[in-house]
């Protein structure tokens, strides 16, 4: 099938890309993401609008003449583009690739931020998937990294989607040299320096030689891995309904009901969802199975890392951080810089966003508070509350942010996750979830949405 029709019909497939939404298309020069580029503009998807993002990452020569390429290109085809430029005195000694990687991806976040987009497509295909297998297996690990790269994953508030993936690079090739498409080699591609590469140009022939289907066999194992792990999963999540007290302890009686494997994979699963921020090995598991099944032991404890540990106490198996507190408190949130026009998680399951525009689409029960702040004002901050925070009220008085939650009655434990919105000078706009602040419009303001679920 005609490569076009093939994408045409993976997009109509996946459910992918909805009517009148917007997509930022990482788009790097190279002959994948220009063929991505001209298969989308091509397709004519129902209304997407389409934002082009590269990344000048200053570390070859060649990219002067590809960042004019990319600009010509998106100005004679009227499509929107924005560049990153990561500086030359911002590139480490060590780990290049992996920074590079981080600026990209932090590059590609803002731009879907300030679009208000959806989607963010990457041109990775199905040579790409089948290297990165390769490496999995040669470094060893989990089951779940030999899916390789997966055709959709979340990506902040949106989604990131490779719509190249089930495509080889022989074909894209093709493609672009059929309908005479410019492109850039990257010639850093062709050192033998990174495992990927070695992989390609050592391995990858060998096995194409031994059977030319093999990238195709490759990618119908990634998903066959993928729908196992999927099921898998949903299994493991009945299960653990059934043996989890509360959030973070489980009932060890039910859990050992369960036959052994079965018993492992169960609490794998639970730190997975409980404790993501850190990696298990097996031992560790191993440990926290004999730890729980020793019936002479009725306390004890596994050690994690960053001071996390699995601590078994009598009937109950919970994972505490180094103060000895429960989980929930380890993973209030950071504080952090709040991006315009984008929806913030936070971990008491609310979520918040600070809006220059109302949003289309708001969940009913979504909370709307207006907010007038001048240029001094930004960024905004999200924060904990510190001792002697107040925040303006309708009189134009004060209230201590700590009184608030005495009398709205927040426990101890709810009160550990409270965060305030704040001003870059330092001011008190809303105690998240619980009140908003009354600021009199000074100078200069602009109306905000501040947009509460
Ligand atoms: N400089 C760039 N500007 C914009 N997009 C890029 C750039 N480099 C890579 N990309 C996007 O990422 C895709 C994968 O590129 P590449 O294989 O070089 O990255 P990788 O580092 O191996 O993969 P990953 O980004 O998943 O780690 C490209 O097809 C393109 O869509």
């Amino acid at each position: 099938m005609v490569l076009i029709n093939q994408f045409s019909k993976n997009i109509q497939e996946h459910h992918w890309f909805d009517e009148k939404k917007t997509l930022v298309l990482a788009v790097s020069t190279g002959v994948d993401s220009m063929t991505m580029l001209d298969l989308f503009l091509n397709a004519k998807i129902n209304g997407l609008r389409i934002i082009v993002a590269y990344v000048d990452h200053q570390l070859r020569e060649s990219s002067v003449g590809e960042t004019k390429f990319i600009k010509e290109y998106c100005a004679q085809k009227s499509i929107d583009l924005r560049i990153g430029v990561w500086p030359i005195q911002d590139h480490p000694h060590n780990g290049v690739e992996a920074a590079a990687r981080q600026f990209r991806y932090d590059f590609f976040a803002n731009i879907m931020s300030e679009f208000n987009a959806d989607y963010l497509a990457t041109a990775h295909h199905a040579d790409d998937l089948a290297e990165t297998m390769i490496m999995k297996l040669v470094r060893g690990g989990r089951l779940d990294s030999l899916v390789g790269i997966l055709p959709e994953r979340t990506f902040g508030k949106g989604k990131l989607i490779r719509p190249m993936l089930s495509f080889s690079k022989s074909t894209i090739r093709q493609y672009a040299v059929e309908k005479r498409l410019k492109w850039f080699e990257d010639e850093t591609n062709a050192t033998d320096e990174n495992l990927r590469n070695r992989i390609r140009h050592n391995i990858m022939p060998q096995l194409k030689k031994e059977n030319a289907l093999t990238i195709e066999h490759m990618a119908d194992y990634s998903q066959q891995i993928a729908k196992l792990l999927s099921v898998n999963n949903r299994y493991l999540d009945s299960l653990l309904d059934q043996a989890e007290d509360s959030k973070f302890h489980l009932s060890i009686d039910r859990v050992l009901d369960f036959d052994s494997d079965t018993r492992l994979m169960l609490i794998q699963r639970w730190l997975e969802l409980r404790a993501p921020m850190i990696s298990i090995s097996s031992e560790q598991l191993q440990q926290i199975d004999q730890l729980l099944s020793n019936s002479r032991k009725s306390q004890g404890e596994v050690d994690l890392i960053n001071q996390l540990r699995v601590v078994k106490s009598y009937q109950k198996l919970c994972i505490l951080d180094k103060s000895q507190k429960s989980l929930p408190n380890y993973q209030k949130n950071a504080d952090f810089m709040v991006p315009l026009n984008r929806w913030n998680e936070m971990k008491n399951g609310h979520s918040f966003g600070v809006f220059t525009q109302m949003p289309a689409n708001i969940d009913t029960g979504t909370k709307i508070h207006e907010l007038s702040l001048s240029s001094t004002d930004l960024p905004l901050k999200c924060r904990s509350p510190k001792p002697g925070d107040r925040f303006q009220i309708e009189s134009g008085g004060h209230q201590k942010v700590a009184r608030l939650l005495i009398n709205q009655k927040v426990t101890n434990e709810e009160r550990e996750l409270v965060k305030l919105l704040v001003s870059n000078e330092g001011n008190v706009l809303a105690v998240l979830g619980y009140r908003v602040a009354k600021i009199n419009g000074h100078q200069g303001t602009n109306k905000y949405y501040l947009l509460e679920k």
